[in-house]
């Protein structure tokens, strides 16, 4: 599919399709957990939303973790990176927990591309520790811990984005 302006999309040059099932996801969430067992403790999780929202309660609850806080963040406009806005950042009360730079908090997001929005995060909050899920090579040395590496060319499917539907065969021309 190409664009009206027939720029191709992100997703469109992102050739290899990595389908999330829900099952999988979890799976990845509690995996990341417990590498982050051994970095913590943690006084709070944030959330970068959207996507880092279904992460970070999964791991705030294996951690026992009940101060979760977000930053909101847009970028993509569904496939399409666009300028990052800070829509919401976090609480005073937060911060004061972070000391101010983010010291013992821990950031989580669902996946690290280019890196945009995690160097802007960080930014915000220079000695907090920043987890993903997933990790492309461009913007993986921002993440402190991640569980799974995807080539650059790779577009995830998260569960909360896509629903069961009818595959042709591969004889067929099925990808
Ligand atoms: O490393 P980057 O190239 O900046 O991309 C990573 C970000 O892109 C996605 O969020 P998106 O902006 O699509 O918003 P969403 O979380 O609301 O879906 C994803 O959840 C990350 O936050
Ligand atoms: N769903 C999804 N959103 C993204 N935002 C940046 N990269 C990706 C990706 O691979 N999948
Ligand atoms: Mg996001």
């Amino acid at each position: 599919m190409v664009e009206r302006n027939s720029e191709p999309s992100v997703q469109d040059r992102a050739g290899r399709p990595f389908p999330v099932s829900w099952d999988q996801f979890h799976r990845d969430c509690r995996a990341l957990t417990w590498r982050l067992n051994e970095v913590g403790p943690f006084h709070a999780v944030i959330a970068i939303t959207r996507g880092g929202l279904v992460p970070a309660a999964i791991v705030a609850r294996e951690l026992g973790l009940r101060v979760i806080d977000t930053v909101c963040v847009a970028s993509y406009d569904h496939d399409k990176q666009g300028d990052l806005k800070v829509l919401k950042g976090i609480s005073e009360q937060t911060a004061k927990l972070g000391g101010g730079t983010g010291k013992g908090l821990l950031i989580v997001d669902d996946l690290v591309d280019t890196g945009k929005t995690g160097r802007l995060v960080r930014e915000l909050l220079p000695d907090a520790h920043f987890a993903t899920v997933y990790a492309k090579p461009q913007g993986r040395p921002l993440v402190d811990t991640y569980i799974t590496e995807v080539s650059q060319d790779t577009w995830i499917f998260f569960p909360w984005d896509t629903a069961l539907s009818f595959q042709p065969p591969i004889r067929d021309g099925a990808a």
